[in-house]
């Protein structure tokens, strides 16, 4: 999350609520290789799914939480352009890119969900593809921030991956190469943002919970709100615990092509978006996501050698690729065909 300068303008995290631990790792000692930061990472991955990635004591770290804040005051000017002006630029099933408004999806209680969302396709930014779209002038003159955002997510990732595969004990970069930057791919930057709360109602699902598709996904963000469920406990609204936001750390989540390819080893967690809690939901939240995806064209198979298991007899080996089974599994859980939920991990 950006630096302390953001979080001084809304109101403190309550000292009240459940709240995760989540392992805190430091990028610049998982770049130097630090046995026990490389450990601390395969282990939250494994059992959260979700940990914290400390950018700050990095040159990397550094440029990037930069190029964070620039992505969170584009996400501001998007919201201040308001729903009158966003909505001509309302996404085009099957095409989920550009704006999203309140209410457009069904929440685990049935609800309509409470956050606004504004999706760049890589590609388009990047210009890997050439499908262009038609956006609000705030995005046009920010493709130059947001390629900046994008190649320096995507190289903080790519140092997370290269400890996992060692941590995995499969050959150097392979996971990297799943994914590389200059090849299409579904990977998204999510601006999103919820309106501040007029009545103090702290049960309402801002977005509901689920487990994001690919690879792995760093998340910015200032104010609470985003929720995981911890291993093993049922989905009852006692169970979920907030993530807190801290200052210079990134929170980072597994995606469940992770635990595909690792045959389960890698666990992807159930997270959602609430009202954030106590006198936060008085103010805009705003956070800013960018979800990794495998090329287009990369297989879904699990992956061999190492620590990953084998199939079992009677186990089927997956044909697909990344961008059929994505499409399938968007598709299945949105006829309701699928439930999201926790995938792989232990719970130790
Ligand atoms: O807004 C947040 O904190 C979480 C967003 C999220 O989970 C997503 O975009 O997949
Ligand atoms: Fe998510």
């Amino acid at each position: 999350m950006p630096t302390q300068e953001y979080f001084d303008r809304i109101p403190p995290f309550p000292s009240d609520q459940p709240v995760v631990s989540l392992s805190k790792i430091s990028l610049e000692r998982l770049k130097n290789n630090m046995t026990e930061e490389v450990e601390k990472l395969f282990e939250a991955c494994q059992k959260w799914g979700f940990f914290l990635l400390d950018l700050t004591g990095s040159e990397q770290g550094a440029t990037l939480l930069q190029d964070a804040e620039e992505m969170f005051d584009l996400t501001i000017r998007l919201s201040t352009l308001g729903h009158e002006t966003l909505k001509s630029y309302t996404y085009k099933p099957p095409d989920f890119m550009r704006y999203k408004g309140i209410g457009s999806i069904k929440t685990d209680n049935g609800d309509a969900d409470h956050i606004r969302a504004y999706s760049l396709s890589q590609d388009e930014v990047l210009g890997n593809s050439s499908h262009s779209r038609l956006h609000p002038d705030v995005v046009n003159t920010s493709k130059e921030q947001l390629r900046r955002f994008i190649e320096h997510a995507h190289s903080v990732l790519d140092e997370v991956l290269a400890k996992l595969d060692s941590c995995l004990e499969i050959e150097p970069h392979t996971l990297e190469a799943l994914g590389p930057l200059n090849q299409e791919s579904d990977s998204i930057v999510r601006l999103l943002w919820s309106p501040a709360q007029t009545d103090a109602n702290y049960d309402r699902i801002s977005f509901g919970g689920h487990t994001d598709l690919g690879t792995m996904t760093l998340l910015f963000n200032i104010a609470g709100g985003l929720q995981v469920l911890p291993a093993g406990c049922e989905n009852i609204k006692e169970k979920w615990r907030y993530i807190k936001p801290e200052p210079g750390c990134a929170v980072v989540n597994v995606g469940d092509t992770l635990v595909e390819w690792t045959g389960g080893v890698l666990r992807s967690s159930l997270h959602r978006v609430v009202t954030a809690p106590g006198d936060q939901a008085k103010v805009q939240r705003e956070s800013v996501a960018y979800l990794v995806r495998a090329k287009r064209t990369a297989s879904l198979q699990r992956l061999k050698g190492g620590i990953i298991p084998p199939l079992l007899p009677g186990e089927k080996e997956e044909t697909r690729t990344v961008d059929e089974w994505s499409e399938w599994r968007s598709r299945q859980i949105a006829l309701g065909q699928l439930k999201p939920e926790s995938r792989g991990g232990c719970n130790e």
